[in-house]
């Protein structure tokens, strides 16, 4: 199981929390990575921690002010990028333009969706991974797993339709190691997380509770 920890635009010590996640990663094994603020990601990445961006334009160099460029990202340490993040929509054309982008620079990817129907397209345009979210659990605190086990089941099923090697994570209300592995029975590979570290008094401790059944 992968664990992807996004740090959205939290108010939180995005060094520490790294720092946290690659201490738990290399005493345990386990496959966690950091999405911090573009601005952050290089001492992110100075940590250790498998560092990934939180979006990537689908622009090249040239005359794109305020866009986040796959080899800048890339530059300063990343070597994923999430996109189409229920928080950070993106039209289809730049959908597939920021994968490219993306691609080209040697970043991992994962697609977001908000619902099996999205998966499938998202796992058309053949990214890394897929990640299903339905946005009204995003920050509740109720994991996904619980409330909506089909939608992670039918999301599986979806990609496996479309594109077979995509592998589907399942993000949204995660905070514990039981989320972690009911996201596993029902065939997910990996979990978006964010305000269960995020907002966490010790990230650190919410880190091995949920990599503890993997
Ligand atoms: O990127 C992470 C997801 O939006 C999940 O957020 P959450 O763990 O705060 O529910």
């Amino acid at each position: 199981m992968f664990v992807l920890v996004n740090l959205k635009a939290y108010p939180c010590d995005a060094v520490a929390v790294a720092e946290a996640a690659a201490t738990v990663a290399d005493d345990t094994g386990a496959r966690i990575a950091v999405a911090p603020q573009a601005a952050h990601i290089e001492p992110v990445a100075e940590t250790g921690v498998e560092t990934w961006a939180q979006h990537v334009s689908s622009s090249g160099h040239g005359s794109h002010t305020g866009s986040t460029l796959a080899p800048a990202v890339a530059d300063a340490g990343a070597t994923g990028a999430l996109l189409n993040h229920s928080e950070r929509r993106l039209k289809l054309a730049d959908i597939d333009g920021s994968l490219r982008a993306a691609e080209d620079t040697g970043l991992d990817t994962i697609v977001c969706a908000n619902n099996p129907r999205q998966v499938a397209a998202a796992a058309t345009l053949g990214p890394d991974m897929v990640a299903v979210e339905p946005p009204e659990l995003i920050g509740s605190g109720t994991p996904v797993s619980r409330a909506d086990p089909d939608i992670v089941r039918d999301a599986v099923a979806a990609a496996d339709e479309v594109n077979p090697p995509v592998p589907v994570l399942c993000g949204a209300g995660i905070t514990s190691g039981d989320d972690v592995e009911a996201a596993a029975d029902l065939g997910s590979e990996g979990v978006l997380l964010a305000s269960g570290v995020a907002k966490a008094d010790d990230p650190e401790e919410v880190l091995r509770d949920l990599v503890s059944g993997i």
